[in-house]
């Protein structure tokens, strides 16, 4: 069976404004090479602007002007999403398959984006030029193991903001231990797109100490 894509929701303009063109361009392309590059699953396209372009653009409000790095972006969630919703915020994405590298490289080129850099690495062995304010991360793994993977990026008055599901309260109780170790402030769960989708997301978001 064929599946087709989601209608484009009223929400997209909300969320992406001016840029809403790029992200349709985006969420098209996805749509048609997505599947076959293994970057979406097989049942996804129904759910596609819902389920992941508009929940990944939910935390474009929470990023300062400055670098943003996204950790293991895969088709560029969030990190190349949140370039399209915030042209001022400078990104770099860390994303250590070659696949998704070529396709997040492929989609930087020809939507033009030019506030994206693409580094093909693990984040515990990336080295970056230059330092980032902030670090996202989605569905790459439990807090207790992403954070020491994301707070090194940062350093010292970095910020996390890492999306998590419904689990996050228990995500952070059972991080305990790295939150000392990384000395992050307490971490605060937001939840974000209430009334404006049908299911809402959470976000981690703690200051590295
Ligand atoms: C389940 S996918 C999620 C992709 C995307 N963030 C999303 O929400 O659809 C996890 C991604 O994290 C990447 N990854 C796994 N371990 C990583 C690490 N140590 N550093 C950076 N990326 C990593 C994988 O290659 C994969 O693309």
């Amino acid at each position: 069976m064929t599946e087709i894509l989601e209608a484009e929701p009223d929400a997209a303009a909300v969320l992406f404004g001016e840029q809403l063109d790029f992200a349709r361009r985006f969420t098209n392309n996805l749509a048609r090479q997505g599947e076959e590059l293994g970057l979406i699953g097989p049942l996804e396209l129904p759910r596609l602007w819902t389920r992941h372009i508009l929940n990944s653009a939910l935390v474009a409000p929470l990023l300062r002007p400055g670098r943003v790095g996204d950790v293991g972006s895969g088709a560029g969630l969030p990190g190349l999403v949140l370039a399209i919703a915030r042209p001022d915020v400078e990104f770099v994405l860390i994303e250590p398959m070659e696949r998704r590298v070529a396709w997040l490289n492929d989609q930087v080129a020809e939507l033009e984006l030019s506030n994206v850099q693409v580094v093909r690495a693990r984040a515990e062995e990336v080295k970056l030029d230059e330092r980032i304010d902030q670090v996202t991360a989605r569905a790459v793994s439990a807090l207790r193991t992403l954070i020491p993977l994301t707070a090194p990026l940062v350093g010292a008055g970095g910020e996390l903001v890492l999306m998590k599901g419904a689990g996050a309260a228990a995500e952070i109780a059972a991080a305990e231990k790295a939150i000392r170790k990384y000395r992050l402030s307490e971490p605060e769960i937001l939840v974000l797109g209430e009334g404006l989708l049908p299911e809402v997301t959470r976000v981690v978001r703690a200051t590295v100490g």
